[in-house]
């Protein structure tokens, strides 16, 4: 899809990497407050990180609380990502349970993209994708890595494996411990960027260390960068509206 997603009046993919917002609140009453945040922001789009969520592994709450969500942001588009323990998040989650989860968030019809994480098993994506396709949900396959940052080669075939089984936009954030490893991030956006145009990924490198990779996105291939507006959600995210003004920089120096 070369010309990028539509999402309402963004098009995500074109011009500018688009601010992504992370919604990290445990109660309802603070996500409410946070969605009210996020929209006053430059933020162009949130994402809610609902392994915060106090209910997160209450699927009917969940889909309560969501629909309040939905109805808060008014028409900003909305990602929904349950982040493993295994990755970085909050929460343990059987298998079961997050297919499950998923596949009734992807139908609620109040998000418009969900993530999905290449390690909870291909059966799990396959079956997933499948259902956000159905629904016409966008869906983000992703690997997270706290500790390390793997070599490019590695890099490039977890995302080669995400676009194999069918998802829309491939993500991947590791944690630089080394200057070179950010280099190895950038290096394998731009390979992957020469490698398959048409298509859109998001990576980013976290930390101090890798804040450049969440700033270049417009060099380097990378289409949606996240920024706090209340709490970071992972290590290096600056504000939204900081990003946003270092975006339109780069953007008006092409
Ligand atoms: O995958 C990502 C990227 C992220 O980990 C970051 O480094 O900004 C933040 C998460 O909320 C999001 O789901």
């Amino acid at each position: 899809m070369s010309q990028g997603y539509k999402l309402g009046d963004l098009t995500l993919g074109e011009g500018m990497p688009k601010v992504c917002a992370p919604l990290t609140g445990t109660t309802v009453k603070e996500l409410l407050d946070e969605c009210e945040l996020v929209r006053n922001s430059e933020a162009d789009l949130a994402e809610w990180r609902v392994d915060f969520f106090e209910h997160a592994l209450d699927t009917k709450k969940v889909l309560e609380a969501l629909a309040k969500l939905r109805q808060e942001l008014r028409c900003m588009p909305l990602i929904f990502s349950f982040r493993t323990a295994e990755e970085g998040g909050e929460k343990n989650i059987t298998v079961r349970q997050y297919i499950e989860l998923n596949k009734q968030v992807a139908q609620s019809g109040a998000v418009q993209l969900i993530d999905i994480e290449l390690f909870r098993g291909e059966d799990t994506v396959k079956e997933l994708v499948a259902t956000a396709k159905e629904q016409q949900v966008l869906t983000i396959i992703s690997n997270h890595d706290f500790t390390q940052t793997p070599e490019t080669s590695e890099i490039m075939s977890r995302v080669e494996k995400m676009l194999d089984l069918g998802g829309d936009i491939p993500k991947v954030a590791v944690m630089p411990v080394k200057e070179e490893d950010v280099l190895t991030v950038l290096q394998a956006n731009l390979q992957l960027k020469k490698s398959y145009p048409s298509r859109k990924m998001i990576m980013i490198a976290m930390g101090s260390l890798g804040i450049v990779t969440r700033m270049s996105g417009e060099i380097f291939g990378s289409v949606l960068t996240f920024a706090a507006v209340k709490h970071a959600s992972a290590p290096g995210q600056v504000t939204a509206n900081e990003m946003k003004k270092v975006l339109k920089i780069v953007h008006n120096a092409q």
